[in-house]
């Protein structure tokens, strides 16, 4: 794995940018997985800063995002599929019918995970996947427990995780209990992997991801099997590592 430590979360966003804008650069087709949560809302406004001076189209990309919660309408406000429409989707040219999360609101939410995996085989698989990292070690919304041989899937959303969420409900009841994501092995799929980790309450994690044994009760620790992935961590996030 690569980590590069970030002075602030400007630099890192700044950073995962580049990143991002060198694979379209590379492939103009290029399938990139994406994610919501705080951690790549500023690498979303550098991508649009980008788009708006001219330098980067969007218009021949994919996207996949890893989640959305489950009987959330597609049009409520806190809905992942909002959230992408908001800070990215509609500000650059992408075409929204190159813009793929599952659906929530399926009437077979078995039926929608195979749809979406069976989407994601024939879009050619994802070349980029940007990462968040929670608390508990989950990626996407693969939570403690889940087996690393997993494809998109049902989840139970954990204690821990519907808590850090609720910042953006009005309480923690109103956050959903359940949720459709890609899972690990979609996820250890793509070509390459880059996971953005910013703000001291991560250092924890951070260090587990990277020197715990893998395990399935820590699913960042799936990332170590990955033969490309790119970590940017602010200095706060890596301050555990040197000590
Ligand atoms: O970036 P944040 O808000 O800390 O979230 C970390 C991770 O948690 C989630 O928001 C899910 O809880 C993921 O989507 C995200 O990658």
């Amino acid at each position: 794995m690569d980590i590069q430590i970030c002075k602030n979360y400007e630099n890192l966003s700044t950073k995962a940018c580049a990143h991002v804008s060198g694979q379209i650069a590379k492939k103009e087709n290029s399938v990139l997985g994406l994610a919501t949560g705080g951690t790549p809302e500023g690498m979303y406004k550098k991508l649009v800063e980008q788009h708006r001076k001219g330098v980067l189209s969007f218009q021949q990309v994919t996207t996949f995002n890893l989640d959305e919660y489950i009987g959330l309408p597609a049009n409520h406000p806190l809905s992942y599929r909002v959230y992408m429409k908001d800070r990215f989707f509609s500000k650059v040219d992408l075409s929204v019918v190159n813009t793929h999360l599952p659906d929530g609101q399926a009437a077979d939410l078995t039926a929608e995970c195979a749809r979406y995996e069976a989407l994601l085989r024939e879009a050619g698989g994802v070349d980029i996947q940007v990462l968040g990292l929670g608390h508990n070690g989950h990626i996407g919304f693969n939570e403690p427990g889940t087996p690393f041989a997993s494809t998109t899937h049902i989840v139970e959303l954990d204690g821990k995780t519907r808590e850090a969420n609720a910042r953006y409900f009005d309480k923690k009841s109103d956050v959903p209990k359940k949720a459709i994501t890609m899972g690990i092995e979609t996820i250890l799929a793509a070509g390459e992997i880059l996971v953005l980790i910013s703000g001291a309450d991560k250092a924890e994690a951070l260090r587990d991801m990277l020197y715990r044994e893998m395990t399935t009760e820590f699913p960042a620790t799936a990332l170590q099997q990955h033969p490309n992935v790119t970590i940017l961590a602010d200095e706060q996030a890596a301050k555990s590592l040197h000590e």
